[in-house]
């Protein structure tokens, strides 16, 4: 594992600003090496890709490298495929080395730092990333249970240009002093709409599991960074649009193209 050299440098909170043309530095010189925790459903992905744009590291989920892998006709192909569509974790050697092959490649474009997506997710794996790297910060996403299903069940990606959509339109009433919440749908264009594929494990019956294992495997995760001081808690409001402001907000961060278009 090349890759996972060890990395000297302390961990440090975000303190500055940065903005979508400047990639924001950790105070050492290098950039950002944060995790995004949450549920299946919950937004990792968008708020992950999100802020890998404004800070110009590379987004790097491990669902994305699983189903990478899934799609080739490579000999982990089936195996992947029966664990995955059971909802199942698959096992951290395989995970470990699928991450360390993709991290290989950035490093060899020369890309530094990353905003990992769906990795930590046991125990073992944040050790593991631990013994040979420092993470600057824990994002943990948190959104209503009662949303998260419908959330993975709406989702939609076109199968030509990959764009992420989603078809569930949340709306949860004010009850017993909850507030509501609104969560609009995120439709796709008009040339994606014909080409629209819902993943395989998108099923009731798996997201359940996974929201399951979640619970079961990956809290304890939230636990090992939570005692480093390394956990930020956050809730989303809503859907992207109150979302995005307070996670800047949150993150110390702001988002100059944001702010230009809302100007305009
Ligand atoms: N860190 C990991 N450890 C083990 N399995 C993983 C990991 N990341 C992804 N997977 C596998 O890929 C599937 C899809 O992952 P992901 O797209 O992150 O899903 P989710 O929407 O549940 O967060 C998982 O259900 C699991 O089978």
């Amino acid at each position: 594992m090349a890759v996972f050299s060890r990395c000297s440098r302390a961990a440090t909170a975000p303190t500055r600003i940065a903005t979508a043309t400047f990639a924001y530095r950790e105070p050492k010189g290098r950039n950002v090496q944060w995790v995004f925790l949450g549920c299946p459903g919950v937004g990792k992905g968008t708020y992950a890709s999100r802020l890998s744009n404004l800070l110009g590291v590379p987004h790097i989920a491990t669902g994305d490298l699983v189903r990478h892998e899934l799609a080739s006709s490579g000999p982990l192909s089936s195996k992947l495929k029966e664990i995955v569509n059971q909802g199942k974790l698959v096992s951290d050697e395989i995970i470990i080395d699928l991450l360390s092959k993709r991290l290989g490649v950035e490093a060899a474009k020369g890309e530094s730092g990353f905003i990992l997506d769906g990795f930590p997710r046991t125990i073992r794996q944040a050790e593991i990333l631990e013994g040979v790297t420092d993470i600057d910060l824990v994002v943990n996403l948190k959104l209503r249970e009662e949303a998260l299903l419908a959330k993975c069940l709406g989702r939609r990606i076109c199968s030509e240009c990959g764009g992420n959509y989603n078809v569930a339109c949340i709306d949860i009433k004010a009850e017993n002093g909850r507030p509501g919440m609104y969560m609009a749908a995120l439709p796709p264009p008009p040339q994606c709409e014909s080409k629209l594929i819902t993943r395989a494990d998108d099923t009731e019956e798996v997201v359940k599991e996974r929201l399951r294992i979640y619970h079961e495997m990956t809290r304890p995760v939230e636990d090992f960074y939570r005692s480093r001081g390394k956990l930020l808690e956050f809730d989303l409001p809503g859907g992207i649009p109150e979302s995005w402001p307070k996670l800047l907000q949150a993150l110390n961060l702001e988002d100059h193209e944001d702010k230009e278009s809302a100007a305009a």
